[in-house]
């Protein structure tokens, strides 16, 4: 196959796994939108996790609330828990790998707050502890996951909200997961801000 062609195939790829998402997401989409803003509203937190790809996910996300997105507006309380890289090594090297963000989780969330759990195969452990740790302490699960989501799918609960990006290859779920991000974000600003 050419170079050009091989391109021209990743492109239709993702455009019809993202046509597909937005027929299929859409409400799941708008009610995580609603769990988060109504969190923020309530002076609750965010704080998201993943790893590789999505621990950008979750970076990108903390730091569209923390700064801006697309409207000026103040900023609004989230948390990364893949960038304190003391944090995560002692955690890793003291207790386990899967405990990273669990730990966090139990240090930092309160009842009320939300967490994005963010896995493409929706069976990372670190970020199924991270879930186990926010229903401990009282807070809801936003999860974006592909596949057919994994044993995450399976550890939510009724206040928790999963987004499955409809497709079964890494990098198409995060470019839905992408998208996604950014939907919860407008619907956030627009939530809080009133900018219909
Ligand atoms: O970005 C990519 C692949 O596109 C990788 O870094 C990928 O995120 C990593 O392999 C992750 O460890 C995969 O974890 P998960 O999505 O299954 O939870
Ligand atoms: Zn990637």
């Amino acid at each position: 196959m050419k170079d050009t062609d091989r391109i021209q195939h990743i492109f239709r790829e993702s455009i019809q796994a993202k046509t597909q998402a937005m027929e299929q997401l859409s409400p799941a989409i708008a009610a995580a939108g609603h769990l988060m803003a109504h969190c923020l509203q309530s002076d609750g937190r965010i704080l998201s996790c993943g790893n590789g790809g999505s621990a950008g996910d979750a970076q990108h996300f903390s730091s569209e609330l923390l700064n801006r997105f697309e409207m000026e507006r103040p900023g609004l309380p989230a948390i990364a828990l893949t960038t304190d890289s003391s944090t995560v090594t002692s955690i890793a090297n003291d207790y386990r790998f899967e405990e990273i963000f669990a730990r966090q989780i139990s240090a930092l969330a309160h009842p009320g707050d939300v967490i994005l759990a963010i896995s493409t195969s929706g069976n990372s452990a670190n970020v199924l502890r991270a879930i186990e740790a926010a229903h401990e302490r009282g807070a809801s699960v936003v999860a974006l996951t592909g596949r057919d989501g994994g044993a995450m799918a399976l550890k939510l609960g009724d206040e928790d909200v999963e987004i499955r990006a409809p497709s079964n290859i890494t990098a198409r779920i995060q470019e839905i997961h992408l998208v996604v991000i950014h939907c919860l974000c407008d619907l956030i600003d627009r939530t809080l801000f009133n900018n219909a």
